[in-house]
């Protein structure tokens, strides 16, 4: 079978797939378990969020199957960060049996011996892919890292700063982010991104706001204490202070996108040293403006780093008042500038097609969105575990201004 053969005969099937994601997948883990019950303790209690990211994960992974470059690099990511989740090379044989069943049984009549070897070809790489990396990561790190609470600051009512002491070396970058467990929901892992450059002292910031019907946020914001450990999944994601040293710099905070946002200009300041440094910090309400405190202290220490608040939703509020894409792009000429932006996706999409239509290259403008198919992928593949991310997380995509 050719490549282009196995490509056909994979897409085609999976046309047949896409209006039963939801039965497919509890088919799969129905089978799954059934045949290995041993696996379901892999898993969360609840499964309904689980269950929607299979079909994700199968459309991610057949989406990039023509770029196999790209799809290598996303297998491996995968398969190093579901170390943390216990999975172990032997597993793969039983989830590629449950996994072939269930699309045999769902694509019906016209599943055909070429189809089944497409897709038992395609699993197999799949599988070597992502238990050949995490194999190899082994060799270098922890599957994930205990982090004990030593701070938990509230900032009003949905929102509070944790403080945390991995109990080993947390090797990351500013502007990552990693993916929190807590005790009162296991296995259940979530994004958040660090608000701090490295310490030596090892201390990590995170800046959480409890969402509706969030289940981590919630027990991170309202039901952990100083002395509660929670579990820490390695440092992820591409925004991250580019290699060439940025001189004019423009951040751009929108909530709790300010965490990034942070570390990236803590990193500045204190390697880079930037001529300029403009930091927006958009809030709905003076009230969110729940980190301005410290701001304010790095601004008072580095005075070429000038804070502005910018506030949406509030009248009577004295400051700069607005939405951050449609003020930024009115306070100044940002064409020579390093430009970050972090926070809502819609935001974060509005801004950067804004600066880029007013002359900003699309080289210098660094953020994530929680909505890109690497994302997706990243945060939903077969026996992934998370939901897509949540307020404090950061994602990649770094450079590209194309809206996903
Ligand atoms: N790397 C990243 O980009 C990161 C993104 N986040 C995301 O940031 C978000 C923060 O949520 P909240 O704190 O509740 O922020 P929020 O919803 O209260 O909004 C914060 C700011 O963004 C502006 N904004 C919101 N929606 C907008 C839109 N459609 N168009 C233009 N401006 C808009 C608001 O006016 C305000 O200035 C979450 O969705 C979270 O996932 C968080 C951390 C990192």
């Amino acid at each position: 079978m050719t490549e282009t053969d196995q490509l056909t005969l994979i897409r085609s099937s999976f046309a047949l797939f896409r209006d039963h994601g939801d039965k497919l997948a509890a088919h799969f883990y129905a089978t799954l378990f059934l045949h290995n019950p041993q696996l379901r303790e892999l898993f969360p209690a609840a499964m309904d969020v689980q269950r929607d990211r299979l079909f994700q994960a199968l459309a991610g992974a057949v989406r990039m199957l023509d770029r196999p470059a790209e799809l290598t690099v996303f297998l491996q990511q995968l398969g190093r960060d579901h170390r943390k989740y216990g999975v172990r090379s032997e597993h793969y044989a039983a989830v590629g049996q449950a996994l072939l069943a269930t699309l045999a049984r769902f694509a019906g009549p016209q599943w055909s011996p070429a189809h089944e070897r497409a897709w038992t070809i395609a699993y197999h790489q799949i599988a070597a892919t992502m238990s050949g990396a995490a194999e190899t990561e082994a060799d270098r790190t922890p599957p994930f890292w205990h982090a004990e609470v030593v701070g938990h600051e509230r900032r009003g009512s949905d929102l509070a700063v944790l403080t945390l002491r991995p109990h080993a070396p947390f090797p990351y970058r500013a502007g990552q982010y990693t993916t929190v467990e807590t005790p009162r929901w296991p296995r259940v892992w979530r994004p958040y991104s660090i608000a701090n450059a490295p310490r030596q002292d090892g201390l990590l910031t995170l800046q959480v706001r409890a969402v509706p019907a969030g289940w981590v946020s919630n027990a991170l914001v309202q039901h952990t204490r100083v002395g509660d450990v929670l579990r820490l999944g390695p440092g992820r994601g591409t925004l991250v202070l580019p290699e060439r040293p940025a001189r004019r710099v423009v951040c751009v905070a929108g909530g709790t996108g300010l965490a990034p946002i942070k570390a990236l200009v803590e990193a500045m300041i204190t390697h880079n040293r930037p001529l300029t440094l403009h930091l927006f910090v958009g809030a709905r309400h003076q009230r969110d403006l729940y980190d301005l405190d410290a701001l304010r202290q790095l601004a008072a220490a580095f005075p070429r780093l000038l804070l502005v608040p910018v506030v949406s939703d509030e009248i009577g509020w004295a400051g700069v008042q607005g939405r951050l894409p449609e003020v930024v792009p009115a306070q100044g000429n940002w064409q020579d500038h390093e430009i970050f932006v972090a926070g809502p996706d819609a935001m974060v999409i509005s801004m950067v097609e804004r600066l880029h239509r007013g002359g900003v290259p699309a080289d210098r403008l660094h953020y994530e969105l929680s909505t890109t198919p690497e994302v997706l992928d990243i945060t939903s593949g077969l026996l992934e575990h998370t939901e897509p991310p949540k307020p404090g997380s950061g994602r990649p995509a770094t450079g590209d201004i194309t809206p996903r």
